[in-house]
């Protein structure tokens, strides 16, 4: 359960350059809960995800994951808790090492600290197993360099290891934007499949409308450092890529009109 309460957050303060990225946002995601993140350039969400992993502090406001206040821990002290997808296929994974050897050290972080790096012959079945559902034929490759995949591969690999040691929040940044449109749906099937089978709260930023209505049981969109725009599962599963652009349109008018007025 992750809970961002209040949370601002400005670059460059009281300069030329001084950019307000968040303004006072609260998100709270129930366990399990699964919600996309779509808006502009510039709106937020990657701070939102970068305040939440504890790469960027916040200005004000709070962070707790499952009721621990982790506003303050660093990005390594809270790493326990999450698991990261980036949209670079290369970020998530070491390429010069083998792919039971990066399964080993993302099994190693979490909840299975208390295992050893190396690689038994129990650990070994268990990695072959869970390659096996993403059904790509790595679990007959596990001595074979990361860095001979393929984008997707690794990709799907990258969300394996970020989800299998079944973290408390996931978090998606754009995972499927770099891929080409049969990896990225493949990466999403997974996305999906994972999710589901781990029960994990999830965060997943995307520019994709489409992607973002079909995954998920719940869509925030992001406007200048806000929420403008919270779809629960019922109301999202109507909603179409014209309802949400149309809402998108009318935010960005009202906008303009309040500053219109203000003048
Ligand atoms: N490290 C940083 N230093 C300075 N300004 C930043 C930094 N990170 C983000 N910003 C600014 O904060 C605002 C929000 O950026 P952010 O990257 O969170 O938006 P985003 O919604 O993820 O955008 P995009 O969809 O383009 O990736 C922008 O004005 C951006 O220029």
């Amino acid at each position: 359960m992750l809970q961002i309460d209040g949370v601002s957050k400005t670059f460059f303060t009281n300069t030329v350059n001084e950019r307000v990225a968040l303004h006072d946002i609260s998100v709270r995601l129930g366990a399990g809960e699964f919600v996309t993140v779509i808006g502009s350039n510039g709106a937020g969400k990657s701070t939102l995800l970068n305040i939440t992993s504890g790469k960027l502090r916040p200005d004000t406001g709070t962070v707790r994951i499952d009721d621990k206040d982790v506003t303050r821990l660093a990005d390594h002290q809270r790493a326990k808790y999450l698991g990261r997808v980036f949209q670079d296929p290369m970020a998530g994974t070491a390429p010069h090492m083998t792919i039971e050897e990066n399964l080993a050290i993302a099994l190693e972080r979490g909840r299975f600290r208390g295992l050893r790096r190396g690689v038994t012959n129990a650990k070994r079945a268990r990695f072959r197993e869970e390659l096996a559902t993403l059904e790509l034929g790595l679990e007959n490759r596990l001595g074979a360099k990361v860095g001979m995949l393929s984008g997707g591969q690794r990709q799907a690999l990258s969300l394996l290891m970020a989800t299998f040691s079944e973290p408390d929040i996931l978090l998606l940044d754009e995972h499927t934007a770099a891929l080409d449109p049969q990896r990225a749906e493949l990466v999403s099937r997974l996305t999906a499949e994972l999710v589901e089978r781990h029960h994990l709260s999830t965060l997943m930023v995307t520019h994709n409308m489409e992607q973002a209505l079909r995954l998920g049981s719940r869509l925030i969109m992001m406007h200048e450092g806000q929420v403008v725009l919270d779809l629960d599962a019922e109301r999202k599963k109507r909603a179409t890529v014209a309802d949400l652009l149309g809402a998108f349109e009318k935010i960005k008018g009202a906008a303009l009109d309040d500053r219109t007025l203000l003048q």
